[in-house]
């Protein structure tokens, strides 16, 4: 089975975490990390700050890892590295994505994520967050 490698932000504001909804592809509708696969040569948390200035136009710092998710999917494998960060630059604009959310940390479920990211939302609602 292949592999996806994928980086994704946690962009937290506050209290806040922010959610994306995927427009289009078989997952179209359900939330996500935004972020995206990594280009050759290029480090998780390069992949992205790349990413989520292409989908948001924003730039985002003080990335820390927080967790990698490993999830078979029906036809492949998820490697994802996530990062939690912060917008440093930039005003929020769409390009890759129908809705954005700012969601509470301790309202995480409000929106239906993606199936791998569930293991990143229990970890975001446990008390080491
Ligand atoms: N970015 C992102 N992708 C996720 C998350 N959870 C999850 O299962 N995925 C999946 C969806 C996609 O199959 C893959 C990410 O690839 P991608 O964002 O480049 O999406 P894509 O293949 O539709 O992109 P593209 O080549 O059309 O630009 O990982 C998440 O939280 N963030």
């Amino acid at each position: 089975m292949k592999t996806l490698h994928v980086a994704a932000a946690i962009i937290v504001d506050g209290n806040r975490i922010l959610a994306a909804q995927r427009g289009y592809g078989p997952m179209a509708g359900g939330w996500e990390f935004p972020g995206g696969k990594l280009e050759t040569g290029e480090t998780g948390w390069e992949a992205c700050v790349r990413e989520i200035r292409e989908e948001l136009e924003v730039t985002v710092g003080d990335g820390c890892h927080f967790v990698t998710v490993e999830y078979d999917y029906p036809d492949f494998h998820l490697s994802m590295e996530c990062f939690t960060c912060r917008i440093v630059d930039g005003t929020l604009h769409l390009h890759a994505h129908s809705h954005l959310r700012w969601v509470q940390k301790d309202n995480l479920q409000a929106v239906h994520w993606l199936p791998a990211d569930l293991e990143v939302v229990e970890k975001l609602e446990g008390p080491l967050a």
